[in-house]
């Protein structure tokens, strides 16, 4: 084992997703740790994998019972050599440090492949917000702001949405801040439209994915069109990766929930999306409720002794993860794989295990890594900020030219450092040393700090 790794396993034991991210880029980089001694002499390995600052603190809250309920806030500041700290606050109970950690430190490299301006940062809370009424949401998201406000600010660490972390809780974090600070200006993005949000950013990461996925397929001289798709998840990325899909000429059949999947062998239309978005968004439902509405629907319940996914395990062109980290095991990839799948873009972080990707690998499968391929939602919470600084909104489709001009740069940005460094079209190979090389160049200038 690399000394390097060896050294972060004993730091920083138990942080499996983080190790799990962390050995990845390694891996991908060592070429150029090996072209370029001075990277090795200057340490910028050990200081990439050190948060510039963690932020641990207590969240304490009222249920609508009038109990005292406590959680634990997160915030890891990772780096900052491109700009100001930038990523999401995820709200689940799944949420610990490691996790958080993983995300900051994948969130650096898409930042830096996006081209704009901003560093790396990611948050969140294990705080759990289904059940909850929303005005204990509201309250849970005021306490979280009421220590958070310290640490962020518009030039300083931009925080975002993620799991949990929509339009609403962002509303109710960007309310307590302004009241502290007594300042209203570009601390969040994903706000709404009405006060400083950009348009196509609830749309971006969807959207962004199949863009990429677009660019890939071009290489094949493909396109979208006429293609059928699996999604994972039927959250914000889900239902906007839908969205695109079908606007492409593509068909979809899949969505799920922490508790099971649905199959829809006639497709997920436009019709039943908007359906989707109501239970999802308004609701606050299950799909398990999908089939009393569209009976010829098939809704499988999640079997956690199974060892793989049924979702993963039907006959289609295209898979795009939209749910979570670790989502696709390598059983899952063979059976992708099997089923005739050649194209896997993903829309969740780190939605496959190192074994997943290594079967996709193998059988020459389009795989785009998440910190390219789900880029765009981040590229646009760039945007934001540059309309907030200017206080000015652009309009759509100014927008969604701008995120299909990022995601093809990101595109070629992957194939040109991955055939750099002969990695043929790896494009986990390319993100990886596009981003790092674009990161440690400014570290460097900026001296040991
Ligand atoms: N919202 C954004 O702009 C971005 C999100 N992402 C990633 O996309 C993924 C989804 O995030 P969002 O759609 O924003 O969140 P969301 O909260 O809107 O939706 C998450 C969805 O995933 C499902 N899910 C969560 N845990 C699951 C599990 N263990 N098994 C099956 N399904 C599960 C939830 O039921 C929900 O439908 C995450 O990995 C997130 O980090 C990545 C880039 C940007
Ligand atoms: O828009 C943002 O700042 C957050 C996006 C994000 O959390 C992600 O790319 O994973």
């Amino acid at each position: 084992m690399d000394p390097i790794i060896q050294q972060l396993h004993a730091k920083d034991q138990d942080q499996h997703e983080f190790h799990q991210a962390v050995e990845e880029v390694l891996e991908s980089v060592k070429p150029v740790l090996d072209r370029n001694l001075w990277y090795r002499q200057q340490g910028v390995w050990e200081r990439l994998i050190e948060p510039e600052r963690v932020i641990m603190f207590r969240v304490p809250w009222v249920d609508d019972e009038g109990n005292v309920r406590v959680n634990r806030g997160f915030r890891v500041e990772m780096n900052s050599a491109l700009g100001p700290y930038k990523g999401g606050l995820r709200f689940h109970p799944s949420v610990n440090l490691s996790i958080i950690k993983f995300l900051a430190f994948e969130q650096t490299f898409k930042n830096s492949l996006t081209t704009l301006p901003m560093g790396g940062g990611k948050g969140g809370s294990d705080f759990n917000p289904k059940g909850c009424s929303d005005f204990e949401v509201m309250r849970f998201c005021h306490s979280f702001m009421l220590e958070l406000y310290r640490h962020i600010g518009p030039n300083t660490d931009v925080p975002a949405g993620d799991i949990g972390v929509g339009a609403r809780e962002i509303g109710y974090l960007f309310g307590m801040y302004k009241k502290i600070k007594n300042e209203f200006t570009g601390v969040l993005t994903g706000k709404s439209l009405g006060w400083g949000g950009s348009l196509i950013r609830p749309e971006a990461t969807g959207y962004g994915n199949v863009y990429f996925a677009s660019e890939m397929l071009t290489t094949r001289d493909q396109t979208i069109e006429g293609k059928s798709c699996l999604v994972s998840g039927s959250g914000n990325v889900a239902q906007f990766t839908i969205e695109k899909i079908l606007d492409l000429g593509g068909k979809v059949h899949t969505i799920s929930d922490s508790d099971g999947y649905i199959y829809d062998e006639e497709g997920i239309d436009c019709d039943k999306l908007g359906w989707i978005k109501q239970l999802k968004n308004i609701r606050r439902g299950r799909v398990a409720e999908y089939v009393e509405t569209y009976p010829q629907a098939v809704y499988t319940p999640i079997d956690p002794t199974l060892g793989y996914n049924p979702l993963w395990d039907h006959s289609a062109d295209c898979a795009f993860p939209s749910a979570t980290q670790n989502e696709i095991n390598e059983q899952d990839a063979k059976n992708l794989v099997k089923n005739g799948v050649f194209l896997i873009s993903e829309g969740a972080n780190m939605p496959s295990s190192p074994e997943a990707v290594a079967v996709f690998h193998d059988a020459n499968c389009l795989y785009g890594p998440s910190k390219a391929a789900n880029a765009g939602g981040v590229a646009v919470s760039g945007l934001e900020m540059s309309q907030n600084t200017i206080r000015m909104s652009w309009p759509r489709e100014e927008v969604d030219t701008r995120l299909k001009q990022i995601m093809h740069s990101i595109h070629s940005t992957c194939v040109d450092a991955a055939s750099e460094y002969n990695y043929g079209q790896n494009y986990v190979a390319g993100a990886n040393i596009a981003g790092f090389v674009k990161v440690v160049n400014a570290m460097l200038d900026q001296g040991v700090v």
